[in-house]
């Protein structure tokens, strides 16, 4: 179902289509973004590369509300989100997995969770243990005590909880060992929504996504298919300075 800029409900198509249309943001009169646009189908997954410092994080924080919007327009389900706050924002179906690992440290995993359950009932839960059982082995345990790859479950998992048709996932694998890595994009692997995925695992992001877009200095450097993209060194060299093993 979609639901136009009038509120009208389009019955036949499926949630998740996300159009950012020459987006312009930054901090305070600080402009990073400089025109982006992209368009991710439903169900689509988009990887967002690029070198340090291009707004990578910049884009994923304007989509959430979290920057000052300059100009531009995102849509989800062709809905405007404008100046929507953020939980207007949740609520319109985007789900944020920032950098920063969402994590209550002083709650357990299970009230961590229960923070994500946005009003739905407790035995949505089990949608969380079910993707991560290893979260569900340590629901009682503190989040402060959890390791660097349980968190980053804990954190994608209360996300998922809010039911998001559009899930922004920022580097999620930082920090974690070559094993957790794999666990983790397994899981996201069976995710049936539209992701935007920042990663500087640039092997794993193309592997995971459809579509990539480079970015460079706040602008669009290229768009392409993204097993187009891994196969290309000179492309990869161009935008991150890299190329991936033979
Ligand atoms: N809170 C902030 N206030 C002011 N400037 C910021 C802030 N956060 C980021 N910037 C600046 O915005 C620019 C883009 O940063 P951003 O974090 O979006 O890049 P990125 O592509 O995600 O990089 P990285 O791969 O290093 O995370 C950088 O010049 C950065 O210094």
């Amino acid at each position: 179902m979609r639901i136009d800029q009038t509120g009208t409900r389009q019955h036949g198509t499926e949630p998740g289509l996300l159009e950012v249309s020459d987006l312009r943001a930054g901090y305070g009169a600080t402009l990073i973004l400089e025109g982006v646009s992209f368009t991710v189908p439903p169900r689509g997954r988009l990887a967002l590369l690029g070198r340090n410092g291009v707004g990578k994080t910049t884009t994923l924080a304007t989509l959430v509300g979290q920057t000052t919007r300059h100009g531009g327009s995102v849509r989800v389900d062709g809905v405007e989100l404008g100046s929507l706050s953020s939980s207007a924002r949740a609520a319109a179906g985007l789900g944020y997995v920032p950098q920063t690992r969402d994590v209550f440290k002083s709650l357990t995993v299970e009230e961590n969770l229960i923070t994500g359950l946005k009003g739905r009932p407790r035995g949505a839960l089990e949608e969380a243990y079910s993707l991560f059982p290893r979260l569900g082995e340590r629901r009682r345990n503190g989040g402060g005590e959890l390791s660097g790859g349980e968190q980053q479950m804990l954190s994608v998992a209360r996300a998922l909880l809010g039911q998001p048709t559009v899930l922004l996932l920022d580097e999620p694998l930082e920090g974690l060992a070559p094993v957790i890595c794999d666990q983790l994009m397994d899981a996201l692997s069976k995710l049936e929504m539209t992701v935007i995925l920042v990663e500087q695992q640039i092997d794993r992001a193309l592997a995971f996504a459809d579509r990539v877009v480079f970015l460079d200095r706040g602008r669009v450097a290229h768009a392409g298919p993204a097993d187009g993209a891994a196969a290309d060194s000179a492309l990869l060299e161009r935008h991150l300075g890299v190329s991936l093993a033979a």
